[in-house]
C-alpha cells in the first residue's frame, strides 16, 4: 500500500523549491549548450513519439531532484495500484480501469462479479460487429440503404474526447482508404446546435449514437428528443436509427428505444472514456474497426511506458513533474497545448476538460483543503494560426505561460506545394522550431516594445506522422500526465463534484423556484 501525502509535507518537494531560478533558459538554450540540450533532453515515447524538454527550465540538478519527488510520492507505486484494482476514486468509491480500455497492464480485475478487462473487450467485439454489419449492409435503414452519416449525441467527455479522435483521423482515414461514414456531433443544449446539424444531415440514412454514461445529462436527453423529433416528422421510427452507449447501471441501458446498446461502467470517468465505447462506437462506425483497434494498441504502448520508474524512461511522469514544478515551485498559473496540426485542432478543447476537470480541485483525496496551487488553467489552439492570435501575449505579456508543442514530420495528406523554396509542411514545421527558441532565448533590442525578455519555458512532441497509433499514444500520454500530476498534489482526478452547483441551480430556474439574483437574471434571460 502506498502512503497518499500532500505534495508540500514531502521533503524531496522541500529540497525542488530550492531550485527556484537555477536555469536561465535564456543562457542555457543559447549556442552550444543550447543544442546540446535540444539532443540530450530528450525522452523516447511509444509510436516513435519523443518527448522534448530541452526548453524547459531544468537541469541535471533539476531533473535529479524531480526523480527523488516521484520516489517519495510513489508515483509509479500509484499507478499500479490504480491499475490492479485499488478504488483510487476515493470521492466516487470507485476503481479507475480507463487503461485497461486498451489492454491488461497488471493483474486480473474482478468487479461487478465480472472480468473487467474480459468486459472491455466484449464491449469492442460487440461494437466491431456492429459496425461491420453497418458496413457491409446488413444492418439498414426501414428501406433496406445503408446508413451513411453516424451522429453522436453526447456533452463533455461524451462529445469532446470522440469529436477530437474523429477529426484527428479523419482525413488520414480518407487518404488509406479506410473512411467508411462521416461522423457528426450534436452537443449543446442550445437548440442551433442540433437543428443546423439535423439540416445538413439526411436523416433517413442516418444513425445516431446517443452517449451518455450517466444516462441523466440534461444536454444529452434534450438533444436525443430533438433527434427523435426530426426522425418522427421525417416519418421514420426512432429505434430503427439510435444505438445508445451508456453504463449498465444507467436508465438508457434496459430500453427499447434503440437499435442496440454498447456499455462502459462506472470505473471509467467521462473524460477518460475516448477508449471505451463512447470513442468505439462512433470511430468503429466511421473509420472501421480496425482503426479503433490500432489507436487503442498506441494508447496501451504508451500506457507501458508509464510504469517505469525511471523518469528518463516514462515520458508521462516526467511532463507530469516539471508541470507541477513550474506550477507549484516557478507560479505559473496556465499552461497552454499547442499542435502544429490541423488535425488536432480540437485536441485542446478536449485535454481543457481532462486536465481541468481532473486536477481542478482545492481538497485533498481526504477532503481537506490543500495549501498550495493544484490544476492550472489550460487553453490551446492549433499553430501556426495562434501565432497569429494569442502569442503576442505568450512573447511579451506580464505572465509566464508554459508551452506544449505538438508537431509531425510529415503531413497527413500528402498533397503539398513547394513556394518559396519550401514546402508548407516545412514552413508549418519551421515555425514550431523558431517558436521554442523564440520564446526561450528571446532577443534584445534597444526599442522596449520589440524586446523580448524570453524565458518563456516550452516541450514538444514530435512524431513522424499523426495516425491511429501516435494518436493513441498522444491521448493516452496526456491521461497519464494528468493521472500523475493528481497524485503528486494528493487531490483525487476521477470525480468531478464542481460541475454539480450550476446544473442544480439550472433545475431551480426551469422550475421558476427562484428569487434574489438568479430571479432578476431568469427574468432579464426572459426564462
Ligand atoms: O456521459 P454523461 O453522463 O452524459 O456525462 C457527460 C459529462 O458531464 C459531466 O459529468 C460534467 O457535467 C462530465 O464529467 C461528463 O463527461
Amino acid at each position: 500500500m502506498t502512503n497518499w501525502k500532500n505534495l508540500d509535507t514531502l521533503d524531496s518537494y522541500k529540497a525542488l523549491k530550492a531550485c527556484k531560478g537555477s536555469v536561465d533558459l535564456t543562457t542555457v538554450m543559447a549556442g552550444e549548450s543550447g543544442a546540446d540540450r535540444a539532443k540530450n533532453y530528450s525522452v523516447p515515447m511509444a509510436e516513435k513519439l519523443t518527448y522534448n524538454f530541452a526548453a524547459k527550465e531544468v537541469d541535471d540538478t533539476v531533473l535529479e531532484k524531480l526523480a527523488a519527488l516521484a520516489k517519495e510520492a510513489e508515483l509509479v507505486d500509484k499507478f499500479q495500484e490504480l491499475y490492479n484494482g485499488a478504488v483510487i476514486n476515493t470521492g466516487e468509491n470507485r476503481l479507475v480501469l480507463h487503461q485497461m480500455t486498451r489492454g491488461q497492464l497488471g493483474e486480473p480485475v474482478k468487479a461487478d462479479g465480472v472480468d473487467k478487462r474480459t468486459f472491455y473487450v466484449e464491449q469492442q467485439n460487440r461494437i466491431a460487429e456492429f459496425a461491420n454489419k453497418v458496413h457491409n449492409g446488413e444492418i439498414t435503414n426501414a428501406a433496406g440503404e445503408k446508413f451513411t452519416t453516424v451522429v453522436q449525441i453526447g456533452i463533455g467527455g461524451s462529445d469532446l474526447g470522440p469529436r477530437a479522435m474523429y477529426l484527428a483521423l479523419e482525413n488520414w482515414a480518407k487518404k488509406n482508404g479506410t473512411f467508411k461514414m462521416d461522423a457528426k456531433f450534436i452537443s449543446n443544449v442550445d437548440p442551433d446546435d442540433a437543428a443546423a446539424v439535423l439540416a445538413s444531415t439526411d436523416v433517413a440514412h442516418a444513425i445516431f449514437v446517443l452517449v451518455s454514461k450517466s444516462g441523466t445529462t440534461l444536454e444529452t436527453l434534450t438533444n436525443e428528443s430533438f433527434v427523435k423529433d426530426a426522425l418522427a416528422k421525417a416519418g421514420l421510427d426512432a429505434s430503427k436509427h439510435m444505438i445508445a452507449v451508456t453504463s449498465e447501471t444507467s436508465p438508457l441501458a434496459k430500453s427499447d428505444d434503440y437499435l442496440a446498446a454498447f456499455f462502459m461502467d462506472d470505473y471509467i470517468g467521462g473524460r477518460y472514456s475516448s477508449t471505451s465505447a463512447v470513442g468505439g462506437a462512433v470511430l468503429s462506425l466511421a473509420f472501421g474497426p480496425d482503426v479503433f483497434a490500432r489507436f487503442l494498441n498506441g494508447a496501451a504502448a504508451e500506457d507501458e511506458t508509464a510504469k517505469n520508474t525511471d523518469i528518463r524512461k516514462n515520458p508521462a511522469m516526467l511532463d507530469a513533474l516539471i508541470g507541477v514544478y513550474e506550477r507549484n515551485v516557478l507560479g505559473y498559473p496556465a499552461t497552454t497545448v499547442l499542435p502544429y496540426s490541423q488535425a488536432l485542432s480540437r485536441f485542446p478543447a478536449h485535454l481543457q476538460q481532462l486536465d481541468m476537470e481532473s486536477n481542478g480541485k482545492s481538497v485533498n483525496r481526504f477532503g481537506e483543503p490543500v495549501d498550495y496551487p493544484t490544476g492550472p488553467v489550460l487553453f490551446g489552439e492549433p499553430g501556426t494560426n495562434g501565432q497569429h492570435s494569442f502569442y503576442q501575449l505568450l512573447h511579451q505579456g506580464t505572465d509566464i505561460v508554459p508551452l506544449q508543442f505538438i508537431a509531425f514530420k510529415n503531413s497527413q495528406i500528402g498533397t503539398d506545394v513547394e513556394i518559396q523554396g519550401s514546402t508548407s509542411q516545412k514552413k508549418l514545421c519551421a515555425n514550431v522550431a523558431a517558436q521554442i527558441v523564440a520564446f526561450a532565448c528571446g532577443k534584445k533590442d534597444e526599442n522596449s516594445n520589440k524586446n523580448f525578455k524570453g524565458g518563456r519555458p516550452s516541450s514538444i512532441i514530435i512524431g513522424e506522422q499523426l495516425d491511429p497509433e501516435t494518436l493513441g499514444a498522444l491521448l493516452a500520454h496526456f491521461e497519464n500526465k494528468v493521472m500523475f500530476q493528481g497524485f503528486l498534489w494528493n487531490i483525487n482526478s476521477f470525480d468531478q463534484e464542481g460541475v454539480q452547483l450550476g446544473k442544480v441551480l439550472a433545475k431551480k430556474v426551469l422550475a421558476h423556484e427562484t428569487d434574489g439574483a438568479l430571479k432578476v437574471f431568469s427574468d432579464l434571460l426572459n426564462i
